[in-house]
């Protein structure tokens, strides 16, 4: 199932050997993605690769070239261009060494799925979109009690308003994109982290054994 190669036209070329894997993870700001990334890879094969984290980790190396930038689009809830953010991800992907990924926060906007598929729809079998659901007074309050002790420049109210513009006007429509392929699972995010974690399990189990390809190499930890 490679939805990503089979729209990118001209670069549809299969390459020989393994590609990689790519599951991208999306929700509303402060439904949950990054934890129910990191309680998957506790169980599992996968990598997680949080976009935003990518995006901070670069912000915060001294001398990089698009710091001030990206600064400036994460404060203002903005969707950074694709060109940083997929650069960013591929070398992550690279230095993982690894087969399988939760891509976290990705793609947010047409910018990102467009460049996605340019730099990397060839290069990636792409199995599912997850998508976690929680309406927005749950995440507010999540984010903002996030906020006490997460350092993020974006946790803020000003700052989550706009993101929350971003997420409704840029990223739901990516989430119907690919409902409209049947790519999308979605699960309730809003309630305790460890049932949630539970239907996504689930989920991916079921993935997986439609595929029959990868159950060994995934699950078994
Ligand atoms: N199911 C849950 N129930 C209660 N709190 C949760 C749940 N899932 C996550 N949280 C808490 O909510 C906050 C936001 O979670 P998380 O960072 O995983 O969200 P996110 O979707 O990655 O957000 P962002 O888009 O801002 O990066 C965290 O403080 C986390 O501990
Ligand atoms: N594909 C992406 C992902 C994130 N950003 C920017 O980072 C901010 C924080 O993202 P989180 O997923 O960690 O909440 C987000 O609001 C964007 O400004 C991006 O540009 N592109
Ligand atoms: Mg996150």
């Amino acid at each position: 199932m490679s939805d990503t190669t089979k729209m990118s036209g001209d670069k549809a070329e299969v390459e020989d050997g393994m590609k990689p894997n790519v599951v991208f993870v999306l929700g509303a700001p402060g439904s949950g993605k990054g934890t129910q990334c990191s309680l998957i890879t506790s169980k599992t094969n996968f990598v997680h690769l949080s976009a935003g984290d990518l995006l901070r980790q670069e912000c915060a190396t001294s001398g990089s070239q698009y710091g001030d930038l990206i600064a400036s689009y994460i404060k203002d809830g903005k969707i950074v261009p694709v060109e940083i953010t997929c650069s960013l991800l591929e070398k992550a992907m690279k230095m993982s060494g690894k087969e399988y990924f939760l891509i976290d926060g990705f793609p947010r906007n047409f910018d990102n799925l467009q460049g996605w598929i340019n730099q990397m729809g060839h290069k990636t079998d792409f199995l599912f979109l997850l998508f976690l659901q929680a309406p927005e007074d749950i995440c507010v309050e999540r984010i903002l009690s996030r906020g006490a002790t997460s350092g993020r420049i974006d946790d803020n109210a000003d700052s989550l308003k706009k993101r929350f513009q971003t997420y409704l006007h840029d990223t739901l429509p990516i989430v119907k994109f690919y409902e409209d392929k049947g790519l999308v699972r979605s699960v309730d995010s809003t309630r305790p982290m460890q049932s949630v974690h539970e239907d996504v399990m689930a989920v991916l189990r079921e993935v997986v054994s439609k595929d029959g390809l990868f159950e060994n190499d995934l699950l078994a930890h």
